[in-house]
């Protein structure tokens, strides 16, 4: 009787067990961190092999924001005791590999949904959920994002909200604000940085991010400000602040890890966090501001917002009298946590290099993030020098300088070779035109007498009241010059490893 079912069972599993091992036929195997990904043969369902940079980078990012979540005093119970907790939307999940690997490598991860609204690719987000045993952490989701993370603006579901669509992020940031908890991380990539990062498109990039980039060197990170102003205004509507803990401009893209917490009392700095920026078109210097003012009351110790004083400069430029432009509204306030670009290299450096193929770079970017100075912007000297039309100075050089005159100055991820620092234009002009008459062979001889260099050599009211008029102390070796020589020294692996050809934002399925 027994052997009789048990044949009658075999016969019923045949055909299914033939069906699985055709259909596996259709499929490559992937394998991505601790993830091991069935993806059809076919063009059907979005996968871009790049972005583990990507994938790697947030499996961190959510690390580090759990342990300090945790360490806030949340969710721990007289014992000390954590049980799984952490709920994740990947709301745009394609093959489903990333919210598969966040149920595989997050500790304390209680449920990840994978949500996407093409048939096709919640087809393969369930084949894989099954192909990882993930039954009980990962669910699949077929469905609208907005709609889907809509159904939680009375009751937020969510400790991690991700956001990884083609292009801009801006549609979903709407309901993506209300799905995630109190205290909890946004993930937003946005790819479209030709709207974002480039001057082709100012009425495209104003109407889907409320501002306008600024021309020069720093258009990348003024689209991560541009990226957080956007979020920040979203928020605010509901109450809600938010706190950037890294914010990177990556090849095709930006990534920013955002806290949102709800705080009526710190919407109020809304507008002192946003600034507008006028930028001179003849010589590149740029001036911030602010939309709103916080001040402190020096009896009550309370804050009062009030508005801003402004402008900070005339309508033509102080140094080369050309017109200035306008660009923004954007974010004012810091890109990164610093607390929590330290964990994430603590866990980096923890994980198994062969199973993260990217912890090298990841190290890298997170090493020149943490380095930053906080306030907006940064230039390459030879766009300076190339006003002046003069040989560009060694950055360590330039930084040696404007240490001298007691500034700060740092590198950014965001451009190789470039300088941040919180000098006035006063003092970066001066130091250039010092430069420039101590090379007196090359003293911009051939600068017509309407260029903005030509102003600029021949403007006597900059460095008026700097003090360090000599050249040998201007650019005497300090501390700033040996600790940028040493960072640009330092291995730093800023680009992508081991790229494939035609590498880059990868088009939308074709079926
Ligand atoms: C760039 S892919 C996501 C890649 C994925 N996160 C990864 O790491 O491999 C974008 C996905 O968003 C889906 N999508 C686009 N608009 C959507 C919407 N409104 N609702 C749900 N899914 C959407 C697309 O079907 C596509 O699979
Ligand atoms: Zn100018």
């Amino acid at each position: 009787m027994l052997k009789r079912l048990l044949q009658s069972l075999k016969n019923i599993l045949k055909p299914i067990k033939s069906q699985v091992m055709t259909d596996l036929d259709a499929y490559n195997k992937i394998k991505e961190g601790k993830a091991e990904i069935l993806f059809p043969k076919e063009d059907k369902v979005f996968y871009n092999p790049i972005q583990q940079f990507n994938r790697d980078l947030s499996i961190c990012g959510i690390r580090a924001w759990s342990e300090l979540y945790q360490s806030a005093g949340k969710k721990r119970n007289n014992e000390g005791e954590v049980k799984p907790f952490i709920n994740i939307l990947e709301a745009l999940s394609a093959s489903g590999l990333r919210a598969l690997r966040y149920g595989h490598e997050i500790p304390l991860v209680k449920k990840v949904v994978a949500n996407d609204f093409s048939p096709a690719a919640v087809e393969s987000i369930k084949l894989n959920i099954e192909h990882n045993q993930l039954n009980g952490t990962v669910k699949a989701n077929e469905g609208d994002a907005i709609l889907f993370m809509s159904q939680f603006r009375d009751k937020p579901e969510f400790h991690v909200v991700d956001l990884d669509p083609y292009g801009t992020a801006t549609p979903f940031i709407d309901s993506a604000v209300q799905a995630v908890k109190n205290d909890g991380l946004l993930l937003v990539t946005c790819t479209d940085l030709g709207v974002l990062a480039g001057s082709a498109y100012p009425e495209k990039c104003f109407a889907l991010y409320g501002g306008t980039n600024i021309p020069g060197d720093a258009t990348h990170e003024s689209a991560l400000r541009l990226v957080l102003s956007m979020i920040a205004s979203t928020a605010a509507k509901y109450k809600k602040t938010i706190e950037p803990m890294l914010s990177l401009s990556i090849d095709f893209y930006v990534r920013l890890f955002i806290r949102v917490k709800t705080s009526p009392i710190k919407v109020k700095e809304h507008a002192s966090t946003t600034m507008i920026n006028y930028h001179c078109s003849g010589c590149g210097t740029t001036y911030d501001q602010p939309l709103g003012r916080k001040i402190q009351d020096e009896k009550t110790g309370r804050y009062k917002f009030t508005m801003a004083r402004g402008p900070p400069v005339g309508e033509k430029c102080t140094f080369c009298h050309k017109a200035m432009h306008l660009a923004g509204p954007m974010w004012a306030g810091p890109l990164h946590n610093k607390t929590f670009i330290d964990r994430v290299l603590q866990l980096s450096k923890s994980l198994d290099k062969e199973v993260y193929g990217t912890t090298d770079r990841i190290e890298g970017m997170l090493t020149l993030a943490r380095q930053e100075l906080d306030t907006p912007f940064y230039f390459k000297p030879g766009s300076l020098s190339s006003v002046i039309k003069c040989p560009a100075p060694p950055i360590n050089e330039l930084a040696s300088a404007l240490g001298n005159l007691g500034y700060k100055a740092s590198l950014t991820h965001a451009m190789p070779s470039a300088i941040k620092t919180n000098a006035p234009w006063e003092a970066i002009w001066f130091i250039m035109k010092t430069w420039l008459h101590h090379r007196k062979e090359e003293s911009g001889k051939n600068l017509s007498e309407t260029s903005p260099g030509y102003s600029i050599i021949h403007n006597d009211q900059i460095g008026k009241e700097i003090e360090l008029k000599e050249y040998e102390e201007l650019f005497k070796k300090n501390d700033l010059y040996h600790e940028i020589k040493s960072l640009r020294s330092f291995k730093i692996v800023r680009f992508q490893q081991n790229p494939t050809k035609f590498w880059g934002p990868k088009a939308k399925p074709t079926n």
